[in-house]
């Protein structure tokens, strides 16, 4: 089978910014891929070379089988980024039908609009529509072309919850048939949501790929913090589940991940600890705390 996406020892520097260092991932046709990490991880780096907009340094991509740019002059690939401009001045109606005019084989104009929910913005000048549409309009553009496969860089960002849900139940019907899409996003319960699998990147490296149960280990990551006074850290990072333990006077902030197992140690054996707290742990500290670790990767994910 050609796989819809194929990425082989990609590296990308930015001066001495190593972007994205030795990436590697196949994606299949059919599949609906997220690509999860903080900030800075190297998600659009990574999109943006699958989108011929960045050229790697070394490794090999393929998109459809051909280069990025064969498959983007074939129509293959329809994309939502996260900067562009619409354009202004024009209708939302004048536009999608332009642009589909532009489209080898066009999906019929009627779908476009269905598929993205622009029924009520058609007659709307771009430079009036508010975040969450203009990411509808968007939608629509990536779509005038019939693409086999979508690539969205953070496509939700500025929806709000009712935006998010329909759209990504719009993007569940659009790969029904088939169809590939890779996504990026910054939320474990979107990607968990909505994708067969997940792959999660941190400084640039692939940390982990898997289905979304696997990846859920990782940033199952709690927060732990409470004030206890001469707190030894060597000692606390002894307690069950714990992934790394900070203590700042009196303050001590501990990132496990199992916090109901550590906690019930913690006030067994330090019935000192007061004011805890259990919060969990933002994306970032999670993937970080846990690659710090054990280097490891849960069951059932590859990396
Ligand atoms: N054109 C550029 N010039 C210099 N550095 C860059 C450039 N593009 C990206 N970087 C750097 O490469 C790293 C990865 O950035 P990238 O935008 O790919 O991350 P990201 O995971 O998409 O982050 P975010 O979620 O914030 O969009 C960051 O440190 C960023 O500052």
């Amino acid at each position: 089978m050609i796989p819809s996406i194929l990425v082989e020892n990609v590296h990308k520097r930015f001066r001495d910014v190593h972007a994205v260092n030795d990436a590697t991932f196949r994606i299949n046709p059919g599949e609906v891929v997220a690509l999860l990490g903080p900030n800075g991880a190297g998600k659009t780096t990574t999109l943006d070379m699958l989108l011929d907009l960045q050229r790697p340094d070394s490794g090999r991509i393929q998109m459809l089988g051909e280069s990025p740019r064969q498959a983007l002059d074939t129509g293959g690939i329809g994309c939502v980024l996260q900067q562009g401009e619409l354009l202004k001045g024009v209708r939302v109606a004048e536009l999608v039908r332009a642009m589909s005019a532009l489209q080898p084989a066009p999906l019929a104009f009627d779908d476009v609009v269905r598929w993205a929910g622009l029924a009520d913005i058609l007659q709307r000048r771009t430079e009036r529509l508010s975040g969450g549409e203009t990411q509808r309009v968007r939608f629509a553009l990536a779509l005038v072309g019939d693409p086999r496969m979508l690539i969205l860089d953070e496509p939700t960002a500025a929806m709000d919850i009712s935006a998010r849900r329909s759209f990504w139940a719009t993007i569940r019907m659009y790969v029904a048939d088939g169809r590939t899409v890779l996504f990026s996003t910054h939320y474990l319960e979107e990607a968990d949501a909505i994708a067969d699998r997940i792959i999660l990147m941190a400084n640039g490296r692939i940390v982990a790929d898997g289905p979304a149960t696997a990846i859920r280990a990782v940033t199952a990551t709690r927060m732990l913090r409470c004030t206890l006074p001469a707190a030894e850290p060597d000692a606390l990072r002894r307690l069950p589940a714990v992934f790394t333990v900070e203590v700042n006077g009196d303050a001590v902030t501990i990132r496990s991940g199992d916090s109901d197992t550590t906690l019930r140690s913690l006030l067994r054996d330090y019935p000192d600890a007061c004011d805890i707290e259990v919060t969990m742990a933002p994306l970032a500290d999670a993937v970080l705390a846990f690659t710090d670790r054990t280097g490891a990767t849960p069951a059932g994910v590859s990396r």
